[in-house]
């Protein structure tokens, strides 16, 4: 276990909007997180990484409660990549992606081979080398969510969360993005809306409704038609290909656009 919550509770405008969360995030595992619009995922990916303050519960790293933890410590270990981050605007694709740094260095320390390296190689992963000294905010959406990526990567952190890093991503870079995510063997969290995307890149898929964890474990024992339609209200029908991939398929009652 390295990331985990136990009883977590958060609330805001006089109500509860994290309710009672209890999850162990596997070592080196892609957990993913989804629920409908307003269901919490947000607010409990910022209590995981501290950025908001549990009201009751415990978030732990490694059974460590993070609350206990220098932030310089949780900066190396934990990295956090916002959904719709924003990025001042006068800084270059490379100036983003070197504050993934910031962890690693000392006080005044001098800019090192070993941060160029690590900004250089987390640029190469998301596609995004030949970028380097572009304006951030001149690049497209999907480029801009990449860099983002890139910079928590420079981070080299152990424990991954990231809120619909798929948003604004053509389906290609949702793909790549997705793959590498896999590929990096970190503990991940990730929020995601995509269904099918979530069941073939998770480990593990945890859902939330109302605040509260609902279910948790392997994708195809989660996303179950009948949760799905507790939980989202749609129908669906689960169709398997011959490679025994599990495609969630909607059920529409009328032709879309009628
Ligand atoms: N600081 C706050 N004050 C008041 N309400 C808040 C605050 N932060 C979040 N909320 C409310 O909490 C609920 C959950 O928000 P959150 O962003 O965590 O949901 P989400 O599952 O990530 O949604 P989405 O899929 O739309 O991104 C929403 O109804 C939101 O309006």
């Amino acid at each position: 276990m390295t990331l985990a919550t136990h009883d977590v509770r958060w609330g805001a405008g006089g109500r509860m909007i994290v309710d009672g969360v209890t999850l162990d995030v596997a070592p080196n595992r892609v957990l993913g997180l989804i629920g409908p619009n307003g269901s919490g995922k947000s607010s409990l990916l910022r209590l995981l990484c501290r950025l908001r303050r549990v009201a009751s519960g415990v978030v732990s790293l490694d059974s460590r409660d993070i609350a206990d933890l220098p932030r310089h410590e949780l900066a190396k270990r934990l990295a956090f990549v916002e959904q719709q981050a924003t990025t001042e605007v006068q800084l270059t694709v490379c100036d983003v992606v070197r504050l993934g740094r910031t962890p690693h260095r000392a006080a005044f320390a001098s800019w090192s081979a070993e941060d160029e390296r690590a900004v250089d190689a987390a640029l190469a992963r998301v596609g995004l080398s030949e970028r380097h000294d572009q304006l951030w905010h001149t690049l497209s959406g999907g480029e801009r969510q990449r860099v983002h990526i890139a910079r928590a990567l420079a981070q080299e952190p152990r424990e991954l969360i990231l809120d619909e890093p798929t948003n604004h991503l053509d389906i290609r870079h949702q793909l790549s993005i997705l793959a590498l995510v896999r590929r990096l063997r970190l503990t991940c969290v990730i929020a995601l809306h995509d269904l099918n995307l979530a069941s073939l890149f998770c480990d593990e898929i945890a859902v939330l409704h109302e605040g509260r964890l609902v279910a948790a474990g392997m994708p195809a024992s989660v996303l179950t038609p009948e949760r799905i339609a507790r939980v989202f209200g749609i129908a669906v029908e689960i169709r398997c290909d011959e490679a025994g991939h599990r495609h969630i398929a909607y059920v529409m009652d009328h032709e879309p656009g009628t």
